[in-house]
């Protein structure tokens, strides 16, 4: 049987980079809300053995790709801890929606819901901290999409408190280039000084990303998107970027908006969520 499972997109409300850990990691305090907007994901489990990835994803060779990696590292695991057998076996098929390298945790998120499935579909009986602690491994976001509600992300983004921001109505918007996770963290003059502040003190002062100067810089379409959107509603880069999102109060704000897009941007609109649509659909 095939089981259908969503792998939604999210945002990073704000991001402020408080310091610098020995490892090279940096350390955030980071807002993260869902988008109901997503990949969508299918699972056929075996007994064959193999775990195969029905479509490939462009320039991503099969080993390195995220689902991949997430499926063979549970099957390992619940190996070692005998709660399956060898035997097991899966087809994960994949409808790539969300743009890669676009801050938008894709690939995160679908390592969150291959884990999430598979525990379900091979009968692992792992807890969602079990999965989370896993996940870690594969990048720094798939606890996260494993817990599956916003939370304020602090450590490497694993320490997670939730939180209920305001689901607004969002358009988010590709500038069509993709920025590399580290080409942000390693330059010199990114701000890695942000003073650390309670939740209280963070929900309450006003919401910025300490990546979007160097993004703007680096990017010039970055920075004519944000330029372009800005004279609509508030927006922001979301996570390393490159997308970049403005905030409404209604679908329709949103909307009128998206129609005055010039044929450059490559936009869509969705809606904030405070529990992922793949939660909603586990507690179905
Ligand atoms: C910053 C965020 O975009 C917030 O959502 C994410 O935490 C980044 O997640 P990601 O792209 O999945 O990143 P990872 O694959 O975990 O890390 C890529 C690289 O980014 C740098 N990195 C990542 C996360 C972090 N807190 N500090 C870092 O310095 C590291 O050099 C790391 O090797
Ligand atoms: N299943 C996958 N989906 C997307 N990207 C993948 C996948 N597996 C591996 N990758 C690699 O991960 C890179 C980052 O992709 P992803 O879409 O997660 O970035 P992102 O949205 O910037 O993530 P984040 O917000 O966590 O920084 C891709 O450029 C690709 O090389």
């Amino acid at each position: 049987m095939i089981e259908r499972w969503p792998s939604p997109g999210k945002l990073n409300l704000f991001l402020f980079i408080t310091g610098q850990r020995d490892d090279g990691y940096h350390s955030l305090q980071t807002l993260f809300q869902f988008l109901d907007y997503g990949d969508e994901m299918t699972f056929a489990v075996d007994q064959h053995a193999h775990i195969r990835l029905l479509n490939e994803i462009e320039n991503v060779p099969c080993e390195e790709n995220l689902i991949y990696r997430a499926a063979q590292c549970l099957k390992t695991q619940a190996i070692a801890d005998k709660r399956c057998e060898e035997t097991v076996g899966v087809t994960i098929g994949i409808n790539k929606i969300l743009p890669m390298g676009g801050g938008l945790g894709g690939g995160s998120s679908n390592a969150a819901t291959t884990l999430i499935a598979l525990n379900q579909l091979w009968h692992l009986n792992y807890s969602l901290a079990q999965l989370a602690d896993l996940g870690l491994a594969l990048g720094a976001d798939v606890p996260i999409f494993v817990q599956g509600y916003a939370a304020l992300a602090e450590g490497i983004g694993e320490q997670l408190t939730p939180v209920q921001p305001v689901e607004k109505w969002y358009l988010v918007a590709h500038p069509n280039v993709s920025i590399p996770t580290p080409v942000i963290f390693n330059d010199p003059e990114l701000t890695r000084n942000s003073p650390v502040r309670t939740v209280e003190q963070l929900m309450h002062s006003p919401w910025s990303n300490d990546c979007e100067a160097i993004a703007r810089k680096r990017f010039r379409k970055v920075d004519e998107l944000l330029n372009w959107l800005l004279e609509y509603a508030p927006s922001r880069l979301t996570g390393t970027g490159a997308c970049v999102f403005a905030e409404f109060d209604s679908e329709a704000a949103a909307r009128q908006v998206l129609t005055l897009t010039p044929p450059w941007m490559t936009c869509f609109v969705a809606k904030g969520a405070t529990i992922s649509l793949l939660h909603r659909q586990l507690s179905e």
